[in-house]
């Protein structure tokens, strides 16, 4: 659909590494390669493994989403974004909602590192619905603010969001094309939805205008990992 004026990545999947197994970890991502995905370290494993773990996998040659969506005042997030950029990693992430104060302090933090990861703002959790919205929002719903959210971390310096693929095409028509979709919720059709609320394909999602797709359980949980992974490739490849 905006395919042709945003710059899609030749490996837009990133694989969600969710485990509290260090040795299963391993294993999986003995099996991947740095040529045909990134990967994405959360708050589980760098609370049960830390920043070792994480420095392991950029020493294997990929390129870590460190997904530990900082929330705090911007002195706080701030130091913490500098001690993520010291790691190596290619990406880091903050919720939106800690302000534009808070954003630009972490985008400005990330900046005097050697190698200034990408900074991402999560705007409203794909495990969200409109009702799980309502409980915390008075009004409006969730298109509506994950517009807004995204314009303030544009505004404030951020490199991109994260958000559901079908927030996408409605985003794409009021950013940057060089403003990146980070999009979790992503299900190959016909697998389990787990608690995700706000899912896409791949090829939807790439078709849509999202430029990164963050795949856990549907790869990680597989019995063959790297097969679903080439699935996954393959069928975006075209579009690409
Ligand atoms: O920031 C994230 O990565 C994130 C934001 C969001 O809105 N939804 C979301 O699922 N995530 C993360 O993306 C991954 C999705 O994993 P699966 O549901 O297993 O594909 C998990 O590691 C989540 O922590």
């Amino acid at each position: 659909m905006q395919t042709d004026s945003i710059i899609i990545d030749k490996r837009p999947v990133i694989v969600a590494l969710d485990f509290d197994d260090l040795s299963l970890a391993r294993a999986l991502v003995n099996s991947l390669s740095p040529e045909k995905c990134r990967i994405k370290v959360g708050k589980e494993m760098f609370t049960l493994f830390g920043p070792d773990w994480v420095r392991e996998l950029v020493d294997k040659g990929f390129e870590v989403f460190l997904d530990l969506k900082f929330h705090d005042i911007p002195n706080t997030v701030a130091k913490a974004v500098k001690a993520a950029s010291a790691l190596g990693v290619w990406m880091v992430n903050v919720h939106a909602s800690g302000g534009p104060d808070m954003i630009y302090a972490a985008k400005d933090a990330a900046l005097i590192s050697n190698t200034p990861p990408l900074l991402t703002a999560v705007t409203i959790l794909t495990s969200m619905d409109e009702r799980q919205f309502g409980a915390v929002y008075d009004t409006g719903g969730i298109d509506e603010k994950v517009l807004s959210l995204a314009k303030l971390a544009e505004s404030s310096g951020a490199d991109g969001v994260v958000c559901s693929a079908r927030e996408a095409g409605s985003l794409r028509r009021h950013v940057d094309k060089h403003f990146c979709l980070v999009t979790p919720g992503i299900r190959p059709k016909g697998s389990a939805v787990n608690d995700q609320k706000r899912i896409m394909t791949p090829s939807e999602a790439i078709d849509a205008g999202v430029n990164y797709l963050v795949v856990g359980r549907p790869i990680t949980q597989a019995s063959l990992p790297a097969s679903v992974l080439s699935e996954i490739n393959a069928s975006i490849v075209q579009l690409t």
